[in-house]
């Protein structure tokens, strides 16, 4: 096979590889590609010079045919038809992959091919040990087939800004494509995270806070989308305290190690906000209805052994030999078949994905009212003048 899929990166491949061209009738949503985007991406691919190598042609392959057929529809080739098995099993890798996801993807993964690709939003696909580009509050690298997002801005406890919530989006994007078998998120500094930048709200001239809460409304959709749709095993290396939206986020991981001094707290009642990424539907299924109110309607912090009691942690480590061990071990899990990892997660995670998208949605609408709620104002305002600290 290998023989065969390594000839001459040029037009002729694509017509081995049969590309259809296919209209798209889909509507343009912001950090989504249009169809102009796709078929640029399309038509920059044939003017590549060189040869991406063979599992880069059946990710693009594989991608292509999502985006424009949905998931694979067609009967498993025979074991011996070796090219067309393999690109058979790179679109079936996909499962139920949104359209638009992959159409995105594709575009992504074409403009990290290109030589002359210089937008900010083109990230490339991870090779060994690379760092992405981006500011140095996201730091992205690849080895040992695990790419790690680390939030870098230990001086204010990684809190995230707003550009650091666009870096991420694009980080799991390209994550997604990429050679790795699995993602982590950890933090660097005693911080995992201390959650939304509170200036993101304080930074605003009175007439745009309306539109200023409409914006964060849409990004925070979009952020919170990249985590129920990424497709490969995301895993939380909590190094220290986690603090609202780092902390919701992790009922869509598939694996949280923490540090037995992290701690999880969800202060939004304090804040005058209300829960998101999805934890008010996925914190009352992990840990029942009574802990999850605990958490998310009265901002109880969690000890690390308290939450990995209520299932929110997978495991809890002594500090002193914490990054050893779950380095160690995600080291180990990364050498797992890259293509069974992915299906096995689809599996867990498939039948959720429109709940939890609805469930996304419906807490960014809820959200978006909060932010101009006069107890948020209030609460935003203590932060600033430092009456209060959680
Ligand atoms: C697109 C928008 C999407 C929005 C999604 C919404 C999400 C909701 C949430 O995430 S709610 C959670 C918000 N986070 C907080 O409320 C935490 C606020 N911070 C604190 O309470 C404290 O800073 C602390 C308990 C995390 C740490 O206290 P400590 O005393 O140890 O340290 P300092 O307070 O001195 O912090 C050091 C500097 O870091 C700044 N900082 C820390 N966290 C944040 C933050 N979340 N936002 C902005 N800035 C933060 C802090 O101000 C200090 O800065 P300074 O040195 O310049 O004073």
């Amino acid at each position: 096979m290998a023989g065969r899929l390594t000839r001459r990166w040029s037009p002729s491949l694509l017509q081995v590889l049969r590309f259809p061209v296919v209209q798209l009738h889909m509507s343009r949503t912001a950090m989504r590609a249009s169809e102009k985007d796709f078929e640029n991406a399309r038509n920059q691919l044939k003017l590549l010079t060189k040869d991406p190598g063979n599992e880069v042609k059946l990710k693009l392959y594989a991608l292509y045919k999502q985006a424009t057929e949905g998931p694979c529809n067609t009967p498993k080739p025979s074991m011996l038809d070796f090219i067309n098995k393999a690109k058979w099993d790179a679109w079936n890798a996909l499962g139920s992959l949104p359209k638009e996801t992959a159409r995105q993807n594709y575009v992504d993964l074409v403009s990290s091919l290109s030589p002359s690709s210089e937008s900010s939003s083109q990230v490339k696909p991870a090779a060994a040990n690379e760092k992405q580009p981006g500011s140095e509050n996201i730091i992205v690298t690849s080895q040992d087939g695990i790419t790690k997002i680390m939030f870098n801005r230990p001086s204010k406890k990684n809190a995230i800004t707003t550009s650091m919530y666009k870096e991420i989006i694009h980080a799991l994007k390209a994550a997604s494509t990429d050679n790795s078998a699995i993602t982590v998120f950890t933090g660097n500094g005693d911080y995992y995270s201390s959650g939304n930048d509170l200036t993101n709200f304080t930074d605003v001239s009175p007439n745009s806070i309306e539109e200023t809460a409409k914006n964060a409304s849409i990004l925070l959709r979009e952020f919170v989308d990249a985590f129920i749709d990424f497709p490969k095993p995301l895993v939380a290396v909590i190094n220290g305290p986690a603090v609202g939206i780092v902390v919701t986020l992790l009922g869509l991981f598939d694996a949280v190690y923490a540090s037995d001094k992290a701690t999880f707290h969800t202060p939004f009642s304090e804040l005058g906000q209300s829960p998101e990424g999805c934890a008010s539907y996925t914190f009352p299924k992990i840990m029942g209805p009574a802990k999850a109110a605990e958490m998310l309607i009265f901002g109880k912090k969690l000890t690390a052994g308290e939450a990995c009691a209520q299932g929110l942690v997978t495991e809890v480590f002594p500090e002193s030999t914490f990054q050893k061990e779950v380095w160690t071990r995600l080291k180990t899990y990364a050498k797992l078949p890259t293509n069974s990892l992915r299906i096995s997660k689809e599996l867990i995670r498939s039948n959720e994905k429109e709940k939890l998208h609805a469930v996304n949605a419906e807490e960014c609408t809820v959200l978006q009212g909060r932010w101009l709620s006069e107890e948020c104002m209030n609460a935003l305002m203590n932060f600033m003048s430092r009456k209060s600290k959680l």
